[in-house]
């Protein structure tokens, strides 16, 4: 997993960026893919799952709680699920590696099934807050033994039957609505999950493709997702739609390096993604959306980009769920406007693989960009179009987004910006330099 060997990186200027490429798989519905896959009744075949370590670390899971999975010679996998309460218990510790999303969605599973689990996972991901998963797993009937303050390593006992219940989010987070909702399936009765502010609804979609009976209505509480339990899944082929947080990195370098013009395909289009997309639009990035599909229940589109001047915006805080991961190379987007961005409301960004907050301010300051750090956001003041200094070594703390972020800045600066450790990339985006070097040849 992602504790190979420190990987620097030196990224420079290569000129404007051309050609078309395509994003990979979705990172989050390739990981409910797998998932929803091993708890169905036959073989489930997944066409352009994202093959990087987060997404295999939940496929070893799945495997070590009974579901056989395989890659075919042509890219497509294939799953032999369980069915819903067939999962076996492990028999080593789960290693989740670098990826909230394996944990989190996992110990959901986990926790309505009569098994015990331990989660174990690399130096970044064990000072990651779950709590916010024990406490309405906990509710559910499951127990927790965690030797640090809910951080991992943590053994999580499951119970069946489980208790159903009606969960407000207290945060606005789709891996703690799909923990609840997954714990939900092997459970009796109806489970809920109420959340006020909508986050990113693919298990709520692949759910449902699956066959699980389930209802979303909006209250003036809030999205209330039903689901009943005791369901049984039927198998399925799905594609899984490019992933629009790999994409952001190209639609902010085109954006911010003169004389681009790309074409990023298969860039999935779910309104609960886009954000990034609308913040840079009012930026005035050009950005056009070309032959808008649906693919696997999905929406998607080609985007071409061109590089145009960006203005300073203060990000408007209703888009904070829709572009949660892709706060790290907006800021990069900002420190190439003119005028000072200010993005705020975004405290959850502090408990991802890094405090993506500190790190950015961090690494771009070391680049010459005037960053004030906020405790949910930044505000950056940016070179109006001009290249940034450049010229430091910046961390990526194990965090993949910190690393691509600095890459993407590094294109436009006077001096080489050295990532010192690019290989957390693989964690999301294998093809990450394959694609740099192709739209940079
Ligand atoms: O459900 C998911 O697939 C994800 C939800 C988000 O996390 P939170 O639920 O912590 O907001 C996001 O940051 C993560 O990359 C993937
Ligand atoms: C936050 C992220 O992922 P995860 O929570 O799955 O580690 C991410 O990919 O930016």
């Amino acid at each position: 997993m992602s504790s190979a060997a420190p990987r620097p990186f030196a990224a420079a200027p290569r000129g404007p960026l051309t050609g078309s490429a395509r994003v990979p798989g979705d990172k989050s519905i390739s990981h409910r893919a797998i998932m929803f896959a091993s708890l169905a009744i036959g073989t489930s075949r997944i066409e352009g799952l994202l093959e990087g370590e987060d997404v295999l670390a939940t496929a070893a899971a799945m495997r070590a709680m009974g579901a056989t999975i395989a890659r075919g010679d042509d890219g497509v996998w294939s799953v032999d699920g369980v069915g819903v309460g067939g999962l076996l218990e492990p028999e080593a510790a789960l290693d989740m590696g670098n990826s909230g999303t394996s944990t989190r969605l996992l110990m959901g599973l986990v926790a309505s099934h009569p098994i015990r689990a331990t989660f174990v996972g690399d130096a970044s991901l064990s000072k990651r807050p779950m709590g916010r998963v024990i406490a309405p797993l906990s509710d559910m009937g499951a127990e927790f033994t965690a030797t640090g303050n809910g951080r991992l390593p943590l053994m999580v006992r499951g119970i069946a039957p489980a208790v159903p219940i009606a969960y407000t989010l207290p945060v606005a987070s789709a891996q703690v609505k799909s923990a609840v909702l997954l714990a939900g399936l092997n459970t009796p009765g109806i489970t809920t999950v109420i959340e006020p502010v909508a986050t990113r609804d693919h298990s709520e979609r692949m759910l449902a493709g699956f066959g699980a009976d389930l209802t979303v209505t909006d209250s003036p509480a809030g999205r209330v997702i039903a689901l009943r339990g005791e369901a049984e899944l039927r198998p399925q082929h799905i594609v899984v739609p490019g992933d629009p947080s790999s994409a952001a990195f190209w639609l902010v370098a085109a954006s911010v390096v003169p004389g681009s013009d790309i074409v990023i395909a298969n860039v999935g289009m779910n309104p609960t993604r886009t954000g990034l997309i609308a913040a840079l639009r009012l930026m005035g990035a050009d950005i056009a959306e070309q032959d808008a599909r649906s693919v696997g229940g999905e929406p998607v589109a080609d985007l071409r980009v061109r590089h145009a001047p960006l203005t300073a915006i203060t990000v408007p805080p209703e888009l904070t769920p829709s572009m949660i991961d892709e706060y790290p190379v907006l800021f990069v987007a900002a420190a190439f406007a003119s005028g000072t961005t200010v993005a705020r409301g975004a405290h959850e960004l502090r408990v991802k693989e890094s405090d993506r907050i500190a790190a950015m301010a961090e690494a771009l300051t070391a680049c010459g960009v005037t960053v004030a750090e906020h405790d949910d956001g930044l505000s950056i003041t940016g070179s109006g179009g001009a290249p940034i200094a450049g010229g430091a070594r910046v961390a990526s703390k194990l965090d993949h987004r910190i690393a691509m972020s600095m890459i993407v800045a590094g294109l436009h600066a006077r001096e080489t910006i050295t990532i010192d450790d690019a290989a957390p990339v693989a964690t999301s985006y294998p093809d990450f330099f394959d694609t740099l070097q192709s739209f940079t040849n």
